[in-house]
Order: C-alpha cells, then structure tokens, then sequence
C-alpha cells in the first residue's frame, strides 16, 4: 500500500496571530500538492485561531498534551479538550518535551537504533489503531542546528524502525505506518530526502514558519 505523504509544521513557541495571518497567506497561496496531507503544529493558546482561518487543506495539530481527560494539572491541556475544538492531530513526544530525560548528542555516538527502538516500543506498547500515527524521527543534534541527516543516514533508521514495526507489531503496520524526518529541513534539501522510499515526509521546525515551507510540502512534486 502506498503511504501518504504527510508533511507537518511545528511552529513550537512562535508565532503571535499576526504572525500566523502572514503563514495563513502563504498556505493560502501555495499551491500546496493535493497528495499531501499538511498539518500544522500550533501553540496551545492560537489553536482555535488557526483552525478557523486555515486553508481546508490543512489541519490544525496540538503540540503536546497530558493522558488523562481531566482533572488537577495545572496549565495542562487533555485529548478530550483537543478534540472538543475540532482540532484530531497531537504532537507526543517531541524531544524538547523529553529534555528532562537527559538526551543529548549521543545519538550521533551510535546509539540511534538503540533510542529508537525504546522511543517506539513505549509508544507502541500503547497504541489501539495504527492509522491514526505517523512517527517522527528526529534526531536530536539535527533540531535546530542546520545539520541535517544525509538522506542515505535518514532512509537507515526508518528502514529500521519499519523493520522493528513488522516485528514487533504486524508487517500490515510497518507497510503502513508513516515515519516522517524531522531535523533542519528545508526547502533547499527536501527535494533528495524525499526520495527515499522510507522518508514518508516530514516534521519541520524553523522552515515551517516560512514560505519556503510551500516548497518543502511539494517535495515529491
Ligand atoms: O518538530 C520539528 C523539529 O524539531 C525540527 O525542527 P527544525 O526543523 O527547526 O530543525
């Protein structure tokens, strides 16, 4: 079966709703290819905001939020509430969420498969209907820096993460599953790691508040 492109913008703590009507401008223009499924990552408070005023073809993701539907977390906010708004995307997980656990360049250092796999297998362990994820990898020294991943070092750890997927869950999941790359995407390199068979798009950071963002949704163009 074939996946889906799916490109996501996670804006992260940026943006004020002057800054969003400007990214709405550009979505708005695209033209974004229509085989791509486009979500944008949005800060909690500009949600509902953006939601309203978003081109239909794209959808509005949360950045993060807590397992329970409610109660005593302070400025926490729940799946129930996400999706009481009309919002259906979340990012879990992201790495700047995980600082506490005291991630650093080691993944560089050869650990990937070995912080990968655990990553996955706390979610998977978890997870009731497969259609509704798309996984991410992001490694942590390509967030942020401009050094990004070469395509070839890219499609070696998705092809493993969808080789653990058929192992570890079922081979239906693992044809399926999008896996996505994250870490200094831009529209000057998205072009050749869209190539790769395992590269099912993208989560990006910084360019995702850019026109160039435009480019990088039409990679496989
Ligand atoms: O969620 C997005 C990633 O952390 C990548 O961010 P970046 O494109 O600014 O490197």
């Amino acid at each position: 079966m074939s996946r889906k492109f799916w490109v996501g913008g996670n804006w992260k703590m940026n943006g004020d709703k002057k800054t969003i009507d400007e990214i709405i401008k550009f979505l708005n223009a695209g033209p974004l290819d229509p085989a791509v499924e486009v979500v944008v990552g949005v800060p909690a408070i500009y949600l509902e905001y953006t939601k309203n005023i978003l081109p239909p073809n794209v959808s509005a993701s949360a950045q993060n939020c807590y397992k329970v539907p409610k109660g005593a977390f302070t400025g926490e906010i729940s799946p129930p509430m996400i999706s009481d708004i009309g919002v259906k995307w979340v990012i879990l997980g992201h790495s700047e969420r995980r600082h506490i656990f005291g991630e650093n360049d080691d993944r560089e250092g050869g650990k990937t498969e070995e912080v990968v796999f655990r990553q996955t297998k706390a979610v998977a362990d978890k997870v009731k209907d497969w259609s509704k994820v798309v996984i991410a990898y992001e490694p942590v020294w390509a967030i942020g820096t401009g050094k990004t991943a070469t395509p070839q070092q890219a499609q070696e750890v998705h092809k493993k993460l969808r080789e653990w997927l058929s192992k570890n869950v079922s081979d239906k999941v693992a044809s399926e599953t999008r896996i996505v790359y994250g870490g200094s995407v831009t529209g000057a390199n998205c072009v050749e790691l869209s190539k790769e068979p395992d590269i099912d798009g993208f989560l990006v950071g910084g360019a995702s508040l850019k026109p160039e963002f435009v480019q990088i949704v039409n990679a496989r163009k």
